[in-house]
């Protein structure tokens, strides 16, 4: 049957349910046997939005049913929603089946104005029936009175964060003309143009009469986007015209210390992604407007509000310790003269400020699984379903002044001598869509490929294996919700994909705990590691020219298009740090300067990581040759971006120093002219070193190392020890410190106990990945940890073979055997007894 005569059956027991003869439940139970599950679950809301007023109470509990239906999981998925607090953890969870993804439908969507997207989704989608599998036309168990996700909104009383579109917009419809509209609904494409037509005269009557509301300034700044705003819902829920904002002011987004904030190849991203924000405004009736906060947000805001009569500000919270601060005192300025502030959560997951570790304790502290954990054990409510586009906006009768976006100077490029443009960001122009659109276009190309591959192959730098929606994500062009939702919704759901968004929101609560993460070693001792200070090693690395070419490739691909996959991240890391000698901070200023999806918390807590001093230190380094058999194994992607090595066969590509002349010859590669030599040859003496300067400084400040376990220790942030300590902040008051241990390389404790062993080669824990480990970071340690134990069993059975054989040489008079002789003197592999296997206990200890 098509889908047009379906809704009509629907609009008729909706008649039916209206007249009493049928019950809310059995209604919805009609509903999604008729339409079938997807289309119950994209239509439904459009259908029952003609009695919105007039039938509130029916209407919310229909609204009740439908979320609460589209909001079970499925069991698998349990685990990772209730860490990430998507669900009510009160709900159980049934085998309903998942919602298909939102992407998907926004792909189905014909002529959708916000190309693509949600405009369609409520009204002219057109797909294939999906029956709901199992589906017996009993009824959905539903509980009467369902829960309604709790709406995260500071300083707000009760809007719904959870209506749509129909029911954001509608409250500006009239509210007399509800069966009317519902016969007008009858007539399907029509009747959305007409609403759309009735609304906005009903917005431009509210902006002529006196007692019209007050303007609401949208002031948009890391959420520049339409779908699920929260934060631009709750303007249309306040009901007055809306004037989308964006200012600018450098200095703010810095902070306090030196974090790169925004660099240059973000700059040029923003600057792209306020265009289409501007256009994506314009074609809902509206438009951007843009001003430099100059001297500060808070006072332009005050202008802008006198010139406006605004009366509320509405903004999603950012959660940069200093931006967080600047925020708070915007708000207090506003507040004293009378304007209401609004903030809404949407940028993470969870609101970092919110995360605590109670219940959980502080062992495992940086780790992901630690955090998920935590999420767990303290949910703070239900994220709830994401929400559509407003599908017009209400305007102000006249705008402000704004200055046009080029005087923000967010894309400006160096002039040479002779006047032209140094066009620096050509290729990421290239390789990008900067639109909201081409976010969900990512996505959803991904969902339908790369994901079945992310589990085992994501590491893969020469094939599409991982989503690239960070930049969209750090923009807010894509909210962190949809892609949740999405990739659950997806065929194939790769757990280690969905966690990824948890990794985020921990770099997020790592930086409101530690502040001063971008610049400052988490670990005490390691701010006086011996770094190199070579700056021609820091120049080679940045431009891609160290001589390896894996190292270069990966380089080259961050300078041309401002991106390079998470496994690549790491091996240029493991070489800036374990093989330069180069301190992490480099390495972070200069990704915070190139890449499109610089991220202050997230960069600065993997370089961290990757710079040892983090509180969750990587337990490997990456070798620049041996990792390309896991992500490059035929070497594609140094043909790519090292074309002057194309010719070199696969097996040679990853060293060319090992190629012999001839073939050098014949690929007419010569090194040091049309490729470079090695920045540093001796890799294992440079890896030894660098264990030697940790090993030394480890020695010097002993106060930081537990005598216990060998574990490193970090001076506990004040809102965990009170946490830990379950206090009021008598401790801090009494000026002591507290310190915890954190996860530490094993090669690390090892080399501090036995620093005279200056061959860092015999350190039985040699960290240098050779080659892929995909595996978790738990499975990897069980691993080790097996390797090990079977390397002592042997050792041991060699030992007995070696003990039986002297003792019968000595018993019948025998010169030694030479094995055994040969054997004795060897270094074991395993220490026999490894005083370091201790786990961090997690316990905050006064410092000694
Ligand atoms: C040294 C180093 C620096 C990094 N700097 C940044 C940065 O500035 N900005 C940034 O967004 N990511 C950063 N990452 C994390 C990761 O490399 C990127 O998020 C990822 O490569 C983006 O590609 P994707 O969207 O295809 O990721 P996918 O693998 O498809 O993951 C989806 C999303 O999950 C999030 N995510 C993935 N990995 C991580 C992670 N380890 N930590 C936190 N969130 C994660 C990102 O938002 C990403 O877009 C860094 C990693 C390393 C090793």
């Amino acid at each position: 049957m098509p889908v047009d005569s379906r809704v009509s059956q629907v609009r008729h027991l909706l008649r039916e349910l209206l007249a009493g003869r049928e019950d809310p439940e059995s209604f919805f139970c009609f509903c999604v046997s008729i339409l079938g599950h997807q289309e119950t679950r994209v239509r439904f809301r459009e259908l029952i939005s003609p009695i919105t007023y007039v039938h509130h109470q029916l209407h919310s509990q229909l609204l009740s049913i439908y979320q609460e239906y589209f909001l079970r999981d499925v069991d698998d998925e349990l685990e990772l929603a209730l860490a990430l607090s998507l669900v009510n953890t009160n709900q159980t969870s049934t085998q309903q089946p998942v919602p298909r993804s939102y992407a998907q439908l926004a792909s189905a969507t014909p002529a959708a104005p916000v190309r693509g997207h949600t405009q369609g989704m409520d009204t002219n989608i057109s797909m294939g029936t999906h029956k709901t599998p199992g589906w017996t036309g009993k009824s959905p168990n539903v509980p009467k009175t369902p829960d309604r996700p709790k709406e995260s909104v500071t300083n707000k009383t009760a809007t719904s964060e959870n209506k749509g579109k129909a029911e954001a917009t509608s409250s500006l419809a009239n509210d007399n003309d509800s069966q009317e509209k519902l016969d007008a609904d009858n007539q399907s494409e029509m009747s959305r143009k007409s609403r759309r037509r009735r609304q906005r005269k009903r917005q431009q009557q509210l902006l002529k009469s006196p007692s019209s509301p007050r303007p609401i300034l949208m002031w948009f700044r890391r959420d520049l986007r339409l779908l699920d705003n929260p934060a631009l819902i709750g303007c249309l829920e306040l009901g007055g015209p809306v004037i989308p904002l964006f200012l600018w002011n450098d200095q703010e987004e810095e902070g306090p210390g030196v974090t790169v904030a925004t660099g240059g190849a973000c700059k040029y991203w923003l600057h792209q992604a306020l265009v289409c924000l501007n256009q994506a405004l314009e074609r809902i009736g509206s438009h951007l407007l843009t001003v430099k906060a100059e001297p500060s947000s808070a006072e332009v805001l005050q202008r802008l509000v006198k010139e406006t009569g605004a009366g509320t500000v509405v903004a999603t919270a950012l959660y940069e310790p200093w931006l967080k601060e600047r925020d708070e005192g915007v708000a207090s300025t506003l507040q004293q003269q009378g304007i209401s502030w609004q903030l809404h959560h949407s940028y993470c997951l969870r609101d970092p400020y919110t995360v605590t570790t109670q219940g959980v304790g502080l062992r495992g502290i940086g780790s992901v699984s630690h955090f998920m954990s935590c999420c767990q054990q303290n949910p703070t409510g239900a994220q709830g379903t994401p929400l559509d586009a407003p599908p017009t906006l209400p305007v102000p009768s006249t705008w402000p002044t704004g200055c046009p976006l080029e005087q923000l100077g967010l894309a400006r490029m160096p002039r040479r001598k002779d006047g032209t443009t140094v066009d620096w960001a050509v290729n990421i122009r290239r390789d990008w869509d900067f639109t909201e659109e081409g976010a969900h276009a990512r996505l959803e190309a991904f969902l339908q490929d790369g994901v079945y591959r992310y589990e085992k192959e994501s590491g893969r730098a020469d094939a599409p294996n991982t989503s690239c929606v960070s930049p969209y994500l750090h923009w807010g062009q894509l909210s962190p919700r949809w892609l949740l939702w999405d990739a659950r919704a997806a065929r194939c759901r790769s757990p280690k994909f969905q966690r990824k968004l948890a990794w985020r929101d921990l770099a997020y609560w790592q930086l409101t705990l530690f502040p001063d993460l971008p610049w400052e070693s988490l670990r005490p001792p390691y701010k006086a590691l011996r770094w190199s200070s070579e700056r021609a090693h820091l120049r080679v690395w940045q431009k891609g020219t160290t001589g390896y070419p894996l190292v270069d490739a990966a380089m080259r691909q961050l300078w041309q298009t401002g991106w390079m996959n998470n496994y690549m991240r790491h091996v240029v890391a493991s070489f800036l740090v374990a093989y330069l000698h180069l301190p992490w901070q480099e390495g972070y200023r200069w990704f915070q300067d190139t890449l499109v999806d610089a991220d202050v918390a997230i960069d600065a807590m993997m370089w961290q990581n990757g710079g040892m001093s983090g509180l969750d230190h990587w337990n490997f380094v990456m070798h620049p040759v041996d990792a390309a058999m896991t992500c490059d194994p035929i070497g594609t992607y140094v043909r790519r971006w090292c074309p002057e090595l194309a010719p070199l066969p696969d097996e040679l590509i990853h060293k060319p120093w090992k190629c012999p002349t001839s073939i050098l010859r014949r690929a007419g590669v010569v090194l040091g002219q049309t490729y470079p030599e090695r920045v540093v040859t001796d890799l294992e003496e440079r890896r030894t070193q660098s264990l030697r300067d940790v090993a030394e400084v480890r020695q010097r400040f002993k106060e930081y190392v537990d005598q216990h376990s060998g574990c490193d220790l970090v001076p506990l942030p004040d809102r965990l020890v009170e946490e830990a300590l379950g206090s009021t902040g008598e401790v801090l008051r009494c000026g002591s410190r507290f310190l915890l241990p954190v996860i530490t390389r094993m090669e690390f404790k090892h080399q501090t106990a036995d620093p005279d062993k200056a061959d860092g080669r015999g350190n039985p824990y040699n960290a240098v990945l050779k080659g892929y480990v995909s595996r978790k970071r738990d499975e990897t340690i069980a691993f080790l940890n097996e390797r090990d134990f079977t390397a002592s069993v042997m050792h041991e059975s060699t030992q007995q073979r070696e003990r039986a054989e002297r003792h019968h040489c000595l018993l019948e008079g025998l010169p030694a055997s030479p094995s055994s002789a040969t054997s004795r003197g060897r270094p074991r592999r395993t220490p026999s007894k490894d005083p370091y296997s201790i786990v961090p206990g997690g316990v905050a200890m006064p410092q000694r």
